[in-house]
C-alpha cells in the first residue's frame, strides 16, 4: 500500500469519533494501514495534537469492536496523529494546511498521496472540494481522492448539482462515495457468492420465486429529527441502502470480474428495473410512520412527540416497496423490499424464496407438509448464510421437515463496514463504493415516490412501534401469495425460531 496523507474534515465529530478512527485502529492493529501513514484532524475547535490524540483514543476504547482491553498498540497507533484549526470557509486555512502536510511528507519522506475525507455535513461538500482545488492541495507529485459521506443530494436535481460541482475538482475515478452497507462484510460477499457456479445457476427466475431485501431498525429517530423530518426513510436508507443492496443480489457479476465490470452490472439493474409513474406509485409502495407502542418490554413514543418533530409531521419511517426488474435474469420475479424505525427486532437480511410447484400460497406447507426452500442472507446483526431446504425425516418416513443448513460469523471476527472501505479507499479500490451512474439511476427512480409523498397521492398508514411496519405491507406480499419470511410476531415464536435454529444442522463452507 502506498505512503498517505489522511486528510480528515470533521475530525471532531460523531461519525469520526464511532466510525473512523476505531476502523483506523482496527486497520493497525491488522497492519492493513500503509507503512507511512499521517493523518491531519480538521475542525473548528481549538485542540492540541495532545489532546486530539487523548480523544481519539477515548473513542477507540469506547466503540472499537476490539473493546478496551486490546489497546496494546495504541500509542505507535496516535503517533500518525495531528491536528489543525480550519474553517471550510476560510481559504487562508487552507493554505496553512497545504503546508502542514508538506511538512509532514517531508518527515516522513513520503511522496504527496492524499486522501481527504469529508465527515461533515453535505452543505460543506462543494465549498471544501472548491478549496482543495483553488490552494493547490491536489499535488503532481502523487494522486488524490475525495472520500464522501452521505447523503448524496436530497433528490435527482441536487444530486446532479452536487455531481456537477464535485467533478470541477475531483474525477470520477477521485470520488469515493461511502455507501455503509457496501461495507458490510455480507453484502460483500454478495460479489463472490453469486459467481460460485452452485449458487450462479439458482440465481433466475428459473428457480427463485421471489426475493425480500429488509433493513429493519429497532431505533427510532434518535437525536437527528431535523435532517430525519426532511429525509424519511425513503431517501435516510431505501434510495442508498437499500438499491444498494438490490444491485449487489440481482446484478449477475461474471467471474474474475474487476471493478469496473461490477459496477457496470450493478448499473445494468438500475437501468432495468421498471420505472414507477407518481399517480401510481400507491399500488406497490406503502409508507408508514410508527406511533407509540410497546418496544421490548418498554412503551416507545411515537414519532410525532419525539423532541423536534413536528406534530403533525407525514414524514415517513417505514416504507416498503414491490419493485420488477426487466431482464432476461429476473423477469416475472417480484423483489419485496422494506425498512423501517422502530420495528419489533434489528434485523438485515436477503432471503431468496425458491419456486416449487406444489407449495401452496402464504409460502405455507402443503398437504406433503413441504414450506418452500429457502437461502437466507442474513447482514446484521448477525452475520450468515442459511439454505433451507425439505427433506423426509428419518423416523416418520413420510413427513417432510425442512432442515436448515447454517454458516454464521463469530461476531468479533467480523471488521466493520468501515474498516473494509477505508481499506479499499487507501488502497484505490473504488468496488464498493457508490459510482455516479448508480446514485443518478437510484435518485431518478425514487424520484416518482418522493413526489407521490410530497403530494400525499400514497397514504401515511400508522404502525406500532415494536411491529412490523402496518399490515398493508404484508398485505403487498399476501395479494401475490407470499409473506415477508421471519417475522416472528409474537415473543413466543421468536423463542421458538431460536429453538429451532439450535436444532439446526451445522456446516462450513
Ligand atoms: N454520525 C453518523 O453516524 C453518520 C454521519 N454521516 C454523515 O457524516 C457527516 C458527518 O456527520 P457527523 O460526524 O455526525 O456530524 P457532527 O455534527 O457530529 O460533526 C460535524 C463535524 O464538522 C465540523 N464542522 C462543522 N462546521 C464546520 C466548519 N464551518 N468548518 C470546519 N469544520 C466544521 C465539526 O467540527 P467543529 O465542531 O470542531 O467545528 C465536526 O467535526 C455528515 O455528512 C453525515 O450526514 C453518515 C452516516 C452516519
Ligand atoms: O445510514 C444510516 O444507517 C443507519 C442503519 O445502519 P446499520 O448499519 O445500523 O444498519 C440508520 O440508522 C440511519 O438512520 C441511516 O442514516
Amino acid at each position: 500500500m502506498e505512503p498517505t496523507s489522511f486528510v480528515l474534515f470533521g475530525a471532531t465529530g460523531d461519525l469520526a469519533k464511532r466510525k473512523i478512527y476505531p476502523a483506523l485502529y482496527n486497520l493497525f492493529v491488522d497492519r492493513k494501514l500503509p507503512p507511512s501513514f499521517s493523518l491531519i484532524g480538521l475542525g473548528r475547535r481549538e485542540l492540541s495534537d495532545e489532546s486530539f490524540r487523548a480523544n481519539v483514543e477515548l473513542s477507540i476504547r469506547q466503540f472499537s469492536r476490539r473493546g478496551a482491553d486490546n489497546l496494546s498498540l495504541i500509542k505507535p497507533f496516535l503517533q500518525a496523529f495531528r491536528y489543525s484549526v480550519l474553517d471550510i470557509s476560510r481559504k487562508e486555512d487552507y493554505k496553512k494546511l497545504l503546508q502542514m502536510i508538506e511538512r509532514r511528507e517531508e518527515e516522513l519522506g513520503i511522496s504527496s498521496n492524499r486522501l481527504f475525507y469529508l465527515s461533515v455535513g453535505p452543505e460543506f461538500f462543494e465549498t471544501i472540494a472548491a478549496n482543495i482545488q483553488e490552494s493547490g492541495l491536489g499535488s503532481p507529485n502523487g494522486w488524490k481522492r475525495l472520500v464522501i459521506e452521505k447523503p448524496f443530494g436530497h433528490d435527482l436535481q441536487s444530486a446532479r448539482d452536487l455531481n456537477r460541482k464535485l467533478s470541477k475538482a475531483f474525477t470520477e475515478q477521485e470520488i469515493y462515495r461511502i455507501d455503509h452497507y457496501l461495507g458490510k462484510p455480507m453484502v460483500q460477499k454478495l460479489e463472490a457468492l453469486q459467481q460460485n457456479p452452485v449458487l450462479n445457476a439458482l440465481w433466475t427466475n428459473h428457480y427463485i420465486a421471489n426475493v425480500q431485501i429488509t433493513a429493519n431498525e429497532t431505533v427510532g429517530v434518535e437525536e437527528r429529527a431535523g435532517y430525519y423530518d426532511q429525509a424519511g426513510a425513503v431517501r435516510d436508507m431505501f434510495q442508498n441502502h437499500m438499491l444498494q443492496m438490490l444491485m449487489m443480489v440481482a446484478s449477475h457479476i461474471p467471474n474474475n470480474s474487476d471493478s469496473e465490470m461490477v459496477r457496470f452490472k450493478k448499473k445494468l439493474v438500475m437501468e432495468a428495473l421498471e420505472p414507477l409513474q407518481k399517480e401510481t406509485v400507491k399500488a406497490s409502495v406503502i409508507r408508514g410512520q410508527y406511533k407509540e407502542g410497546m418496544l421490548q418490554g418498554k412503551p416507545a413514543a411515537g414519532y410525532r412527540s419525539e423532541p423536534g418533530i413536528d406534530s403533525a409531521s407525514m414524514n415517513d419511517t417505514f416504507i416498503a416497496a414491490k419493485l420488477h426488474i426487466d431482464d432476461f435474469f429476473w423477469r416475472g420475479v417480484p423483489f419485496y423490499i422494506r425498512t423501517g424505525k422502530r420495528m419489533k427486532e434489528k434485523s438485515t437480511r436477503i432471503v431468496f424464496e425458491f419456486k416449487e410447484p406444489s407449495i401452496t400460497s402464504q409460502g405455507s406447507a402443503d398437504a406433503d407438509g413441504k414450506s418452500p426452500n429457502l437461502l437466507v442472507f442474513e447482514i446484521s446483526p448477525n452475520e450468515g448464510i442459511t439454505l433451507q431446504v425439505n427433506t423426509r425425516e428419518s423416523q416418520h418416513k413420510g413427513d417432510f421437515k425442512p432442515i436448515r443448513i447454517d454458516f454464521h460469523e463469530s461476531r468479533n471476527d467480523v471488521p466493520e463496514a468501515y474498516e473494509n472501505l477505508i481499506y479499499d479507499a487507501l488502497n484505490g479500490d473504488p468496488t464498493f463504493f457508490a459510482h455516479w451512474d448508480e446514485v443518478e439511476l437510484s435518485w431518478k427512480w425514487v424520484q416518482p415516490i418522493l413526489e407521490a409523498f410530497e403530494e400525499n397521492l400514497v397514504p401515511l398508514y400508522l404502525y406500532e412501534a415494536g411491529s412490523y411496519g402496518p399490515a398493508e405491507s404484508d398485505a403487498l406480499l399476501a395479494k401475490d401469495g407470499y409473506h415477508w419470511w421471519f417475522d416472528a410476531k409474537s415473543e413466543k415464536e421468536i423463542e421458538t425460531k431460536r429453538g429451532e435454529q439450535q436444532y439446526a444442522y451445522h456446516a462450513n463452507y
